[in-house]
């Protein structure tokens, strides 16, 4: 996939009401082919009905859908070069594996032997050569999405609509399957759409991502670009976890915003670490990731630029990180009343657990740090 890829579905301005409901509000986006793209959002937002508006199965109240440089707005969701996966894996568990694979060939008029091989080739593709006899309801749960995928693949669509297609499945089938999704995607070239409201599938799999609140797109981007650069402080609360600190603005130069924080103190930004606060925001914030600062014990050296102070209020150990609830030195004004500034962090394996209660230092850079205003 490449960034000059062809176009292979585009909105514009796409509005979808239900009734006084206004679902979809003016979604404006290009899907390149073979991009694994995902919609992403909280439950509401509007990412299944765009799903099904690109599929066929709504109408559009008004705007335009194009698969494939063709307009839609006047062919059924059976004519359209799509096919779909549901949550729901919709499997005949009365049928068998190799039958539930030629449902997907049930229009088709090729000959039995042609079909026989097509359902073995789409067998093999999703790791289920040889399945073929087994009776679909003797099946795990992984297996029954890999035969819902082979049906929805046979046929070659040139887009794969997936809706929240893992949701059903226990955590670590999940992960196994979205290393699977991605590694099918890339064979068959495919361009796949997938809905999800798991932030972690979304940054896992997709090429692009586009993140929906109430019916719109807040921002349209590659996983690092939306992990590292929200556009908006409600983005950067919904795409893994992020601490807000409040900032009292000093002053512009140049381009660079200098402000005042709380616990870590007085630091200029460039234009390119400034997004904007939401309406509901009672002033600017200073927004960073848990892993961008870290914990220097007694003695220890650091390289980061700046350093501040914490006491630890709570520790959770995982393994293979820990989690560190910490109070900063600094209090910070907020509704009038001095608080205590509290903001969490993550360590890697590999650093020493610190205590609860302990005095500690914390190295961080103004580079991770992001200005909502
Ligand atoms: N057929 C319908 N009639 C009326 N309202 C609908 C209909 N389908 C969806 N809606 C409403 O449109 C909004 C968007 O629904 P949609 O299913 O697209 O959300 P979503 O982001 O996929 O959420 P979820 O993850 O819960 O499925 C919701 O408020 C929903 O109640």
């Amino acid at each position: 996939m490449t960034e000059t890829a062809k176009p292979m579905i585009e909105c514009r301005d796409v509005q979808k009401h239900y009734g006084e409901y206004h679902a979809l509000r003016g979604i404006d986006l290009t899907i390149r082919a073979g991009e694994f793209f995902s919609l992403l959002g909280p439950s509401g937002c509007g990412k299944t009905t765009l799903l099904r508006t690109i599929a066929g199965f709504e109408d559009i109240s008004s705007g335009v859908v194009l698969i494939d440089g063709q307009d839609m707005e006047d062919v059924p969701a059976n004519r359209r070069p799509t096919n779909m996966v549901f949550q729901s894996y919709a499997i005949f568990p009365h049928l068998t594996v190799a039958q539930n694979v030629a449902f997907g060939l049930r229009r088709d008029p090729r000959s039995r032997a042609e079909k026989s091989a097509l359902v073995d080739e789409a067998l093999a593709m999703v790791g289920l050569k040889g399945f073929g006899n087994r009776a679909a309801h003797a099946l795990s749960g992984g297996q029954r999405q890999r035969v819902a995928l082979a049906r929805a693949l046979i046929l070659k669509p040139k887009v794969l609509l997936l809706d929240e297609p893992l949701s059903a499945l226990d955590r670590k089938m999940r992960e196994q399957m979205q290393v699977e999704l991605i590694k099918l995607q890339r064979q068959v070239g495919i361009t796949f759409v997938l809905v999800t409201h798991d932030q972690e599938e979304a940054l896992v799999m997709s090429d692009r991502i586009a993140v929906m609140f109430d019916g719109q797109i807040a921002q349209l981007d590659g996983p690092e670009a939306l992990y590292a650069r929200p556009v908006t402080r409600r983005v950067a609360d919904f795409i893994g976890v992020m601490n807000f600190l409040p900032a009292h603005i000093l002053g512009e130069k140049d381009g660079v915003t200098t402000v005042e924080v709380p616990g870590l103190g007085v630091v200029e930004l460039p234009a390119h670490q400034i997004s904007r606060a939401d309406p509901e925001d009672t002033g600017p914030m200073i927004g960073f990731r848990p892993e961008t600062m870290t914990l220097v014990g007694p003695g220890q050296n650091h390289t980061q630029p700046r350093e501040s102070r914490a006491i630890i209020d709570e520790v959770v150990y995982y393994g293979d990180m820990t989690y560190y609830d910490l109070r900063l030195d600094g209090a910070a004004a907020m509704n009038g009343k001095a608080q205590p500034v509290r903001i969490s962090m993550r360590n890697v394996f590999g650093r020493d657990v610190q205590e609860v209660g302990t005095r500690t230092r914390l190295a961080w850079s103004p580079g991770s740090l992001v200005l909502f205003r």
